[in-house]
């Protein structure tokens, strides 16, 4: 069995690896909150959300996973909305 501070090391480099990618995909969303503001369309978008929860839980791999990827993905999704809502909200207290 691998010593446990090793293996916390491992867990350490993915959450990493999760923190940058995560921000990248902020960044993104962002953008996707400059064009919905110019283009005047609502953040939340069900028919995105739907299909991206089905594409993901499709790409796991272990079945025992596939209800926590949903349930993760659910939420990074509420996050981004929540902070295209705030730039939003932001833009409209400047008119
Ligand atoms: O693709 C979009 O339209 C987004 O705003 C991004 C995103 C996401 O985080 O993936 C967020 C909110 C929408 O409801 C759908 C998807």
């Amino acid at each position: 069995m691998r010593d446990l501070s090793d293996i916390r090391m491992d867990i350490d480099l993915v959450d990493r690896q999760i923190v940058k990618l995560f921000e990248e995909r902020m960044k993104l969303t962002a953008q996707v909150a400059e064009y919905k503001i110019a283009a005047k369309k609502p953040v939340y978008d069900k028919t995105r959300e739907e299909e991206k929860l089905k594409t993901l839980s499709e790409l796991t791999v272990l079945e025992e996973n596939k209800a926590a990827v949903r349930e993760l993905f659910t939420c990074i999704m509420a996050i981004s909305r929540g902070q295209q809502s705030g730039f939003m909200e932001k833009l409209s207290l400047k008119e």
